[in-house]
């Protein structure tokens, strides 16, 4: 389980992050959500260890975070970092090479369930294509968790139905993952749970399947409710 506790960050005097609390269990899919700027990237960040936090907690399994634990996580970036001369084929060698993680194996499922061409190169790929390698880089890790920074963000709705179908796969296994996204419409019915931020806080955590079956609400009417007061 990934714990956040109490986590607070200011960027200069703007305080992003005032009190930020959540749980994500692994083999299931939370889902963090906010408008413009409320500080998910900055969650995802601070819990990769690419940003300090000024106060609160972070903890894997019960553990501190540690460059040990790190080698348990992948993060996926909403852009891709690959250099865009490089062809998919070089990118998928070059983590090969680098990561003792990497699943050869499902790197090659990845590519063929996203039908990318090995032999393009990263700067000609359409928006679609460079956000699926993207996740491709990321889930062909084996890690236990999996964070994932506004996978849908500027793709046409097919490469969206796509990349969520990837949710319902196999192609996830038992991992956790975080993910942040505006688009909940392609997702609402894969996430398990939902932490709604707002205003540096999170106004609220809940589990999908319990606020479907006990208040008889999708997440966007939980959304509106929250944003709309
Ligand atoms: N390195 C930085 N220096 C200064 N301010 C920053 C920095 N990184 C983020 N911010 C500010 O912190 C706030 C939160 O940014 P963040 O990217 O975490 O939001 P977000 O919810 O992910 O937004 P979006 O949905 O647009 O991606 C924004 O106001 C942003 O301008």
């Amino acid at each position: 389980m990934i714990e956040v506790k109490s986590i607070r960050k200011r960027f200069g005097r703007k305080h992003v992050l005032k009190d930020v609390s959540f749980t994500a269990e692994k083999g299931q899919i939370t889902c963090l959500i906010g408008i413009n700027g409320v500080g998910k990237s900055t969650v995802l960040k601070a819990i990769m260890g690419l940003t300090p936090i000024s106060e609160g907690a972070i903890r894997i399994d019960g553990q501190p975070v540690s460059s040990r634990l790190y080698e348990r996580i992948a993060f996926i970036p909403d852009a891709i970092m690959m250099p865009p001369g490089m062809t998919v084929d070089a990118c998928v060698r070059f983590m090969a090479d680098y990561y003792a993680s990497w699943n050869a194996k499902r790197a090659e499922e990845l590519k063929g369930f996203f039908k990318l061409n090995g032999r393009d190169r990263v700067g000609e790929l359409s928006k679609g294509n460079a956000a699926k390698l993207n996740l491709l880089l990321g889930l062909a890790l084996d890690v236990d968790y999996v964070l994932m920074d506004e996978p849908f963000s500027g793709i046409d709705m097919f490469s969206r139905e796509q990349i969520a179908s990837v949710f319902a796969s196999h192609l996830i296994e038992d991992r956790g993952v975080i993910i942040t996204t505006h688009e909940i419409n392609d997702i609402e019915h894969l996430i398990d749970k939902v932490v709604l931020l707002e205003n540096g806080v999170v106004r609220r955590e809940f589990d999908t399947e319990t606020v479907r079956q006990e208040e008889g609400k999708s997440v966007m009417d939980v959304m509106r409710e929250v944003y709309r007061g």
